[in-house]
């Protein structure tokens, strides 16, 4: 890139050295003689941060002189890993750091290690904003995401007893090298109060809105380098702290606890990270999280747009905001409370500029995920917002009426206020009504919101609906997690790859080269023998590097069928019990994920994976042909290792259910060949690799809706599937869980009398789909044929293709080079 570095910063082998040592001593206060890994990591990590910011404040001053346009990513959550290693590589330092560190007697492999990851997510959406970023700064898109810097972050999983327990994330302990605190920079939130409307000379109907408790939003920047792009974007992170004033007349006022409450209550938004996935809990806390982090975020970028001189009147043209769901989506209210209630605009020009400002991505389908607040919440904790959406909705709702005359269903169906109940606020109705745009995340996807889940909103406004399919970054994901493989595919075809995932197609020739294929296969040996060695540190459990690894590492949820996975792996059991000369090819099944803390069947599924795996293991007639790994503490670091390492991805949700998926598109990248249905991305991975590259099995979404609705009874498939009545009867008889036949019986009842996720309607197919898979694991030219093609034909996942599409669909933005100007 176009970045000139002075001295301090070059990048030759004796700077670096000198950066190290220099940060050791003047930052860490540290003599070489007397330091820790950790003091090395933060060394190192400050040498590189060294690097960046010549190009972060080259970024930022090119952006403001050419005013340009830019996206504002606002998510609850960004699962960003550990920074270091990506950082190099985006810098392309990666020989001469490792020189320098080298020379000092670092190894700096081992010092990557020592970084905790910011877990500040729960798991595909939290990523996917991560890779976004990456893509953003990597194509030069003027970006900034905002979130909330949890002080705890997703907890880590231990396994006891083969039970999950969930540990607090204390990933600042050491504190955070990448980030910087800005309290110049910081704003103040209220929440509760009371309003207070009247009319002003003009007759203009004025609010005011007092509430009773404020809180100091504190932003923390942490710089987004891209790939070799120069270019240097920002994710700010709010903290919610104390407001001094408002903590120090209470306490001068002798009203201690409520100045002692003022602190606790400001500190505990910013605390933790809500761990639910999927599921929302409806927790007060979690509202005020949301309104803490999007009010900090809005009223900062209209302090920057007016103080790049813009007006507000044209806030919409230089600012495109991606709602990450509805979790920021309370925004939509906050910024006509901005533009209406400080700025002093009518409603209709605010709504303009409000309209044209947002627009949202829908996540999942699963109805329970779909937030909705209780009025009497709301309008306790923001009083004004309520009004407001009272406002909008009763606007939105005369529209409806205008369009579809006479059907107050509609009307009912469609309003912002669900009047059922104790009535709630339906935020994704807000996002629909409040956005530009409305996307989904996979073809399916999309199609199943257009259909299904807000059909009524793709009536009205059918030019709002866009797909953009999920992508993922080939920098994290292939580049750092698979040195091996990466360097293989250059040795052949260059490294544009990195920069350009279309690139990968110049590999589709080599795979019917022997030669090349024996390295591909070499390849994945050395990265399963990696995995292998961690798999023995973190469990004690040796596992085969030759045997195929069978992956399924994601959330832990009923729709994603882990429990289906284990169907089959007691089908094995039952037939390799049944004839121990059977020759099952050797199969390790490793698992990984976490489970909501409240999500009891969740946890069964887990218990029910470890019980399994505790009987097969140990059991000698079986587990020299399987072998079954639970590893725990599932996160970005660890997903690392397991993606380049798989043979086979298990992405076996229930059709209809998974929005997209992002695992899958990491292991087909790495060379792992998917058992899939035709679910999410699934379907666009299958047409993109080849249908006959890919194990298909299952029925369709559409099959699925109308199994169910022809009266779907699974206790009819067990009686007629003697190997599926076999394996129900042995997890109901306690011979997995010590005898106690009462541990698995409601997994063991929910499959037999209802089976919402269809189990037993896919076990068949399913169980015939890994046949296949075997047969064709036994000719392992075949299967890394198939694998190098998967490889192969990945490109248009890159999250640099889905960032090309919002840019061009959705947010309306030309590519930005540093220097180039617009
Ligand atoms: C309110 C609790 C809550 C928290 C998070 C969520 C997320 C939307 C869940 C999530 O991560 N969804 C996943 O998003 C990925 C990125 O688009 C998709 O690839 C996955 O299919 C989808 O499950 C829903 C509800």
């Amino acid at each position: 890139d176009s970045i000139v570095d002075d001295e301090r910063t070059s990048n030759t082998v004796a700077a670096l050295k000198q950066g190290i040592l220099d940060n050791l001593f003047y930052v860490l206060g540290k003599r070489v003689e007397v330091s820790t890994d950790m003091d090395h990591f933060m060394a190192l990590a400050y040498t590189v941060r060294d690097r960046i910011l010549a190009r972060w404040l080259t970024t930022r001053e090119d952006y403001a002189k050419n005013n340009v346009r830019t996206v504002y990513y606002l998510s609850a959550e960004f699962l960003m890993g550990p920074y270091l290693a990506s950082n190099i590589l985006n810098l392309g330092i990666d020989d001469v750091i490792r020189q320098a560190a080298g020379e000092l007697d670092l190894d700096l492999n081992h010092l990557i290690g020592q970084e905790s990851e910011p877990g500040l997510g729960n798991g595909g959406l939290g990523r996917l904003a991560a890779c976004y970023l990456d893509s953003l700064a990597t194509l030069g898109v003027p970006a900034m995401g905002y979130g909330i810097r949890y002080e705890f972050g997703m907890f880590h999983q231990a396994i006891r007893d083969g039970w999950q327990v969930e540990l607090t994330d204390y990933w600042l302990r050491y504190g955070n090298p990448w980030e910087i605190r800005r309290p110049q920079a910081c704003v103040e939130v209220g929440f509760g109060g009371h309003t207070q409307s009247w009319a002003d000379s003009f007759g203009e109907y004025k609010v005011l809105w007092t509430p009773d408790e404020v809180v100091k939003g504190v932003p923390f920047d942490t710089p987004i380098v891209g790939y070799r792009s120069g270019v240097a974007n920002t994710l700010r992170l709010w903290r919610s702290e104390a407001n001094e004033s408002f903590y120090f007349d209470r306490f001068n006022s002798g009203d201690y606890e409520g100045a002692v409450g003022a602190k606790i209550f400001a500190e505990n938004i910013s605390k933790v990270l809500y761990p639910n996935d999927e599921e929302i809990r409806g927790k007060e806390l979690r509202l005020q999280q949301q309104y803490f982090f999007t009010s900090c975020s809005l009223q900062d970028m209209i302090r920057r747009h007016e103080t790049t001189g813009h007006s507000l009147e044209n806030f919409h043209e230089q600012c495109a905001v991606q709602l990450n769901d509805t979790h920021p989506s309370i925004g939509v209210a906050e910024l006509m409370r901005l533009l209406v209630d400080i700025h002093g605009f009518g409603w209709d020009k605010a709504w303009d500029i409000t309209s044209h400002t947002f627009n949202y991505t829908n996540h999942t389908l699963l109805p329970e995920a779909l937030e909705r607040w209780s009025l009497p919440m709301f309008q306790s904790l923001l009083p004004r917002h309520l009004e407001i959406i009272y406002e909008i909705n009763s606007r939105f709702l005369s529209l409806v009426r205008t369009k579809f005359p006479n059907d107050e269903a509609r009307v009912a169906r469609m309003s912002i206020i669900d009047e059922h109940g104790e009535r709630y606020v339906r935020m994704a109705y807000l996002a629909c009504v409040g956005s530009g745009h409305i996307n989904g995340v996979a073809k399916l996807h999309t199609e199943l919101l257009k259909s299904d889940v807000l059909r009524d909103f793709y009536e009205l406004w059918p030019e709002k609906f866009i797909n953009v399919t999920n992508g993922v970054t080939p920098r994290r994901w292939l580049a750092v997690a698979n040195p091996e493989q990466s360097e293989l595919m250059t040795s052949k075809i260059g490294h544009d790859w990195i920069g350009d995932l279309d690139q990968l197609s110049k590999l589709e020739r080599y795979a019917e080269d022997s030669a090349f294929r024996s390295e591909w296969q070499g390849v994945q040996r050395a990265v399963k023998v990696r995995l292998a060695q961690y798999i023995a540190a973190k469990t004690g459990i040796s596992v085969d590097p030759s045997s195929m690894f069978d992956a399924q590492v994601k959330r832990i949820h009923e729709y994603k069928r882990q429990h289906l996975n284990v169907l089959y792996i007691l089908t094995q059991y039952y037939r390799q019990k049944k004839d121990p000369t059977l020759e099952i090819s050797p199969r390790t099944f490793l698992f990984g994920g976490k489970a909501a803390p409240g999500y009891f069947m969740a946890k069964l599924i887990i218990k029910l994976i470890t019980s399994v795996a505790e009987v097969i293991n140990s059991d000698p007639e079986v587990n020299q042909h399987l072998k079954v790994v639970f590893l725990p503490d599932y996160n970005v670091t660890f997903g690392q290792l397991v993606y380049p390492a798989a043979d086979l991805s298990e992405q076996i949700s229930t059709a209809g259910k998974e929005a997209s998926g992002t695992g899958n598109m990491k292991f087909a990248m790495n060379g792992a060949l998917t058992i899939g249905t035709l679910d999410g991305a699934n379907i666009e991975i299958r047409d993109a690799v080849g249908h006959e590259n890919f194990f298909l099995f299952g029925l369709t979404a559409a099959e699925v809706v109308a199994r169910k609705a022809a009266g779907y009874h699974p206790h009819q498939i067990y009686e007629s599937n003697g190997a599926l009545r076999e394996v129900i009867d042995g997890i109901a008889s306690g011979r997995f869980s010590r005898g106690d036949g009462s541990l698995f019986r409601p997994l063991v009842d929910g499959l037999l009398n209802s089976d919402p996720y269809l189990l037993f309607a896919d076990y068949q197919t399913y169980v015939d789909c890994q046949d296949r898979v075997c047969k064709t694991y036994r000719d392992q030219e075949a299967w890394s044929k198939m694998s190098i093609y998967n490889a192969a034909r990945m490109g248009q996942f890159s999250s640099d293709r889905s960032i090309r599409d919002y840019c061009k669909d959705i947010w309306n933005i030309t590519r930005f080079e540093i220097g180039a100007g617009l």
